[in-house]
């Protein structure tokens, strides 16, 4: 009884080939290794904090034919299992009740395992992960299946996986921004080092059936004019200054369900115009943080204390800058040009 909450959190990573997982992870490892892919399964893969919530809301209104009743049938976390999820052993010694901090009896709510969940539902099944290539099952090479990769830029992710570790409280604490800010780079984080994460799958992607996309391209696209008010100076964000101006209805740049489009192909359906817009407009960061069945809500304080940071934080791209200093960013790019040395790999860091 003697450990306190905060050495509980400190205990919940352990390493796997040298990168750091949950320690129920772990303890469940050779299950999830010898977890059996099958052919016409689709696997969500993302580095934590890049927008999986997001795409998993994207995929489920696709597969769903936008039918939004359907995609609320459970909340986003059950609807695709989350293949290396278990939940902590009730009896373990980082299961400390962070209300009164001694009690380590305390237990969590019933939870199948993700590789439970996957192997009792029917196909085709989508599934997510955020596992880095090297450590994935076996049996999704095997079988050819399908992946739909989404990167983020690093600065944001960072700084959001920062916000997510102050109030998960599954996870390390974070520590103050700076330090959080080495423990980062260093990839000294559950999942490991984001630069292997996103390289990684990066290099691979014209060897499997890989969809690679970017957050940021989701996020660019996902605002079209028409949504904006007529009235008044629009500054719309990621428009050239030509493009500013006041009252008037401006063609978009791009197609705003562009990505969402080519998401749809790679699931092999056709859905008509009218629905690809009504995706566009239920998967918007405003919609998905009322949504309960994607914000988080009905996860317990005492794992995800809303009250510290909300799950559905700003979803914006270039929140970096509020928290990077100077001298940070220019450490920061000085490591991100030494560690993806060599790669293709283009991120855009503003809109
Ligand atoms: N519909 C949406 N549009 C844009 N960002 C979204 C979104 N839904 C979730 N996000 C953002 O995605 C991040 C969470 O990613 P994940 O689902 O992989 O944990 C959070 O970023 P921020 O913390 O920067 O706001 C969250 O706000
Ligand atoms: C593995 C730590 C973790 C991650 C995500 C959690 O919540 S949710 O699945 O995003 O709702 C909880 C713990």
């Amino acid at each position: 009884m003697a450990l306190t909450t905060e050495l509980g959190r400190q205990l919940q990573l352990r390493e796997v080939e040298g990168l750091l997982l949950q320690a129920a992870t772990v303890d469940n490892w050779s299950e999830i290794q010898n977890f059996e892919a099958k052919p016409d399964d689709l696997l969500i893969c993302t580095y934590p904090k890049s927008g999986t919530t997001w795409i998993q809301e994207i995929v489920d209104m696709i597969e769903q034919n936008g039918d939004v009743e359907k995609c609320q049938r459970a909340i986003i976390q059950h609807r695709h299992p989350f293949i290396e999820w278990a939940r902590p052993s009730q009896t373990s010694a980082w299961n400390i009740c962070s209300p009164c901090n001694t009690c380590i009896t305390r237990t969590f709510p019933p939870d199948f395992k993700g590789v439970e969940k996957a192997n009792i539902m029917p196909s085709p099944r989508i599934l997510r992960t955020h596992l880095p290539t090297q450590l994935l099952p076996p049996s999704f090479w095997e079988n050819n299946c399908k992946f739909l990769y989404v990167a983020r830029n690093a600065k944001d992710c960072m700084v959001s996986y920062y916000h997510f570790q102050r109030m998960n409280q599954m996870l390390p604490d974070p520590g103050t921004w700076e330090e959080y800010f080495e423990t980062f780079i260093n990839g000294k984080v559950a999942w490991g080092s984001w630069y292997d994460h996103v390289k990684g799958w990066w290099e691979i992607k014209d060897r499997y059936q890989i969809l690679f996309l970017f957050y940021e391209d989701i996020k660019r696209v996902s605002k079209s004019p028409s949504e904006e008010p007529l009235s008044g100076l629009c500054f719309w964000e990621g428009y050239p200054e030509e493009f500013k101006c006041s009252n008037v209805m401006l063609p978009s740049p791009q197609d705003p369900k562009h990505e969402i489009q080519k998401v749809m192909q790679f699931m092999g359906k056709n859905l008509g115009e009218t629905v690809l817009h009504k995706i566009v407009q239920e998967t918007s960061f405003e919609k998905m943080k009322e949504n309960p069945m994607t914000n988080r809500s009905t996860v317990p304080k005492s794992i995800l204390d809303q009250s510290i940071s909300p799950f559905m934080r700003k979803g914006t791209v270039g929140d970096w800058k509020n928290h990077f200093t100077v001298a940070q960013n220019e450490r920061f790019d000085e490591i991100y040009r030494q560690k993806m040395e060599g790669t293709s790999i283009n991120f855009c860091m503003e809109l």
